[in-house]
């Protein structure tokens, strides 16, 4: 059975628990500072205490799929099990993976991850659109299928995307609006959110020559550790706020492992984050 649209599940989660995400990166320097092991073991208890502190309060997690993969295997078991135990603790999960490829192969990429009975399947999954958005159309078609969303790179937080994103096609419009324009009429008409959403950085300053509207979510990493701060948010996505996710990493992670600290951490970034939309 399909799950309810990602859109309408992350509206709600948005609106019960606030719309801080909190990036899983079990960096080799954070595992050192928690005095874990940088091995299969230290990844697992770092994993399971960052859903022990957090799953019943955010309500979004997005696990960086790297910081398990470089482990082989047996870390993306340990992914399977902290993307199990995330939503069973209630929490939405982004799986940062950043897929992209030709069309046949991304149909294989949309079964590992939007597959409902996928060992890892997740509720939406970062995708990567250098191929055309087109290729990505066997992930949109199964996301739809299984309830589960996408967030397509569109403006990324890190100061070399502009290379590939500002370039301007032959109509005009530059690779992110672009990517914008797709995302929009993919949502089309969905209520109360569309489930296709884009990721901007939050450290990219004033955006308002972009139409941001696009009915979807707007995954913003950048917070904390690259710069960008809560009371950033509204220069950066003027009305658009209102859909913006805000993701923390390293800002949060670093507070552990004392679940205690890592929940005051996130408590004050989800204070910070609800006062600067609230005065838009
Ligand atoms: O444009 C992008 C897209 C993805 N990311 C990912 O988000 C987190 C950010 O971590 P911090 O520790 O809060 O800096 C990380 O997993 C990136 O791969 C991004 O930063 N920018």
């Amino acid at each position: 059975m399909s799950l309810e649209p990602f859109g309408a599940r992350l509206s709600r989660a948005m609106d019960d628990r606030g719309p801080l995400c909190v990036g899983i990166d079990p960096h080799a320097s954070l595992l050192a500072d928690w005095g874990l092991s940088d091995d299969v073991a230290g990844l697992e208890r770092f994993s399971r205490t960052v859903v022990e502190a957090l799953g019943e309060h955010v309500a979004v997690f997005k696990p960086q799929s790297a910081f398990f993969e470089r482990f082989g295997s047996r870390g993306v078991a340990v992914l399977e099990k902290t993307v199990a135990e995330a939503r069973a603790a209630g929490a939405l999960v982004v799986m940062d993976a950043k897929r992209g490829d030709i069309g046949s192969t991304m149909a294989a990429y949309a079964e590992a991850f939007l597959r409902k009975d996928s060992p890892l399947f997740s509720d939406a999954l970062t995708v990567s659109p250098y191929l055309g958005y087109g290729s990505l159309r066997p992930a949109v078609e199964l996301a739809r299928e299984s309830g589960a969303g996408l967030f397509v790179l569109a403006l990324t937080s890190n100061p070399e995307g502009g290379e590939v994103q500002h370039a301007v096609r032959t109509d005009g419009r530059d690779v992110a609006a672009t990517m914008l324009a797709h995302l929009a009429a993919e949502n089309a008409g969905e209520e109360p959110l569309g489930s296709f959403g884009a990721v901007v950085g939050a450290t990219l300053g004033d955006l308002s020559s972009y139409d941001l509207d696009i009915n979807g979510p707007l995954l913003a990493p950048g917070i904390g550790a690259q710069g960008a701060a809560p009371a950033d948010l509204p220069g950066v996505f003027g009305a658009a706020v209102r859909n913006v996710v805000p993701n923390v990493s390293r800002g949060v992670l670093r507070h552990g492992p004392d679940v205690r600290a890592l929940r005051t951490a996130a408590d004050r970034f989800a204070e910070e984050i609800r006062a600067a939309v609230a005065a838009v």
